[in-house]
């Protein structure tokens, strides 16, 4: 279940400045601003992360404060990055400061707004599809100060939901996003609107994460891997420390980028139709399949007295448990194995000692099956899933309040962990829904990816 419909504020590091004062990034950022005439040359350059009270464990900044005030006026500048995911559209508004031309941007501050459903379920009213961006630019004019509006970029990507609709029907709704952008007072860049390709989809999600914990500033090349699950595509990317992971994998599932004057090659994949949302149609046998109005779909990892009309994706389907037959986590498994089995890829070094953030709905289903506390997130073992999966399904009856899919969400999680990538049970997963206060997601990288260009091939 995605929380929607909340808002916070969330002030991620210190520093705030009277914005009113601010001018514009310039350098490397100017890449989608209008011209700006005192815009000095800057190569791109790396993010900063200030040493803050609550950024324990990050790397010292570079250098002494008094070696920093080689420009003695900070620059603050905003990002408005809205991702169109298959289940909800969100909005990130991001605050940037910028204290040196030449040295790294801090993130001040993010806002984060959510709306349900996606845009995909107003894929035959596409006009509905743009109010919910009018409701969410609302938030941005909020939180942005006016006198910043001109130069701030606002951008959307899209990801899964709209990759499995028809493509016609996906420029449309793009179209629609994008006239309402030209409608609001904000800086609309070129391609401000757009179908993100699964590769930049992890590459992106790569970035944020490795840049809230700190690990693209540190010479030593230490990064953290990343597990993304939604509702129609999961990502896994992580930088292989093996040639050997590089060489076995399948050519595409490499991806080269250059970020703040290095050049990283990641293992990343996006596997469409394995997202929570997607696999559960898929296990049900109700992905694609015809017959709606009539067929029932039925399954071993639905409470046995389950019946309901179930809408994903503007499609309604007809689901239960099999009634008078089994239900149970032995049987659940086998059935979530068919959406798994010879359709994940196995990276050579995954069995290796890397930690890797687990997010979204690996965050949430965590969290609504009592394995960590949704407060603080946690670090678990692949087998504290695969424990929590078979309490979960062979106790339906006790969790069927919190959410009938519990039992196939928790068991298809464990099943891709283990015979999708091959993680050991003992792989450790770090739960996070934000790191530093802020959203564990593509949409930081994605910003800084139109401020600095990665390059992503
Ligand atoms: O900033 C964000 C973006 C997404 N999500 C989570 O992402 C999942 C949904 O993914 P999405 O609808 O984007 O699926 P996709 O289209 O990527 O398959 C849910 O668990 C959300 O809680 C989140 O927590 N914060």
């Amino acid at each position: 279940t995605y929380y929607g419909h909340h808002i916070y504020n969330s002030h991620v590091i210190g520093h705030r400045m009277p914005s009113h004062a601010a001018p514009r990034p310039y350098g490397s950022m100017d890449n989608q601003l209008p011209p700006e005439p005192h815009a000095p040359e800057v190569s791109p350059r790396a993010p900063e992360v200030s040493g803050g009270t609550d950024m324990s464990g990050l790397p010292e900044v570079s250098g002494a404060p008094e070696m920093q005030q080689t420009v003695n006026v900070s620059r603050v500048y905003f990002g408005v990055m809205f991702d169109a995911g298959s289940t909800g559209t969100r909005v990130h508004i991001y605050k940037f400061i910028q204290k040196d031309p030449v040295a790294l941007p801090v993130l001040d501050n993010e806002m984060y707004h959510a709306v349900k459903p996606g845009l995909s379920a107003y894929a035959d009213k596409p006009d509905m599809g743009g109010d919910t961006i009018r409701q969410l630019l609302k938030v941005a004019k909020k939180t942005v100060p006016k006198s910043e509006w001109k130069q701030t970029p606002v951008i959307l990507k899209a990801t899964a939901g709209l990759r499995l609709l028809p493509e016609e029907k996906a420029r449309a709704l793009l179209d629609e996003v994008k006239e309402v952008f030209e409608e609001s007072p904000f800086f609309v860049p070129n391609n401000s609107v757009s179908l993100m390709n699964g590769t930049n989809e992890g590459v992106l999600a790569w970035v944020t994460v490795n840049f809230l914990t700190g690990h693209l500033y540190a010479k030593t090349r230490k990064t953290v891997g990343i597990l993304d699950l939604g509702g129609g595509s999961t990502q896994i990317t992580f930088l292989p420390k093996s040639k050997k992971t590089v060489h076995t994998a399948p050519p595409s599932y490499i991806a080269r980028f250059n970020l703040f004057n290095s050049t990283y090659e990641l293992y990343t994949h996006s596997y469409l139709g394995n997202g929570l949302v997607a696999a559960r149609l898929a296990t049900l046998g109700a992905l694609g399949a015809d017959g709606l109005d009539w067929k029932v779909f039925t399954s071993s990892c639905l409470p046995k007295k389950f019946r309901e009309d179930w809408t994903f994706g503007g499609l309604t389907y007809k689901v239960s448990g099999v009634p008078d037959g089994y239900a149970g986590y032995k049987l659940c498994y086998y059935e979530v194995m068919r959406v798994v089995k010879g359709v994940v890829h196995q990276p050579y070094e995954v069995k290796g000692s890397s930690i890797f953030y687990a997010f979204s709905y690996y965050y949430d289903r965590a969290v609504e099956s009592g394995l960590i506390d949704g407060s603080r997130g946690g670090v678990v073992e692949v087998r504290d899933f695969k424990k929590k999966a078979k309490e979960v399904c062979n106790k339906m009856t006790k969790y069927r309040p919190i959410s009938p899919f519990l039992c196939m969400d928790m068991t298809y999680i464990t099943c891709l962990l283990k015979e999708g990538f091959g993680f050991k049970d003992s792989t450790v997963l770090q739960l996070a829904k934000k790191i530093n206060n802020a959203e564990t997601s593509w949409a930081l990288g994605a910003t800084f990816d139109h401020f600095n260009n990665f390059n992503i091939h």
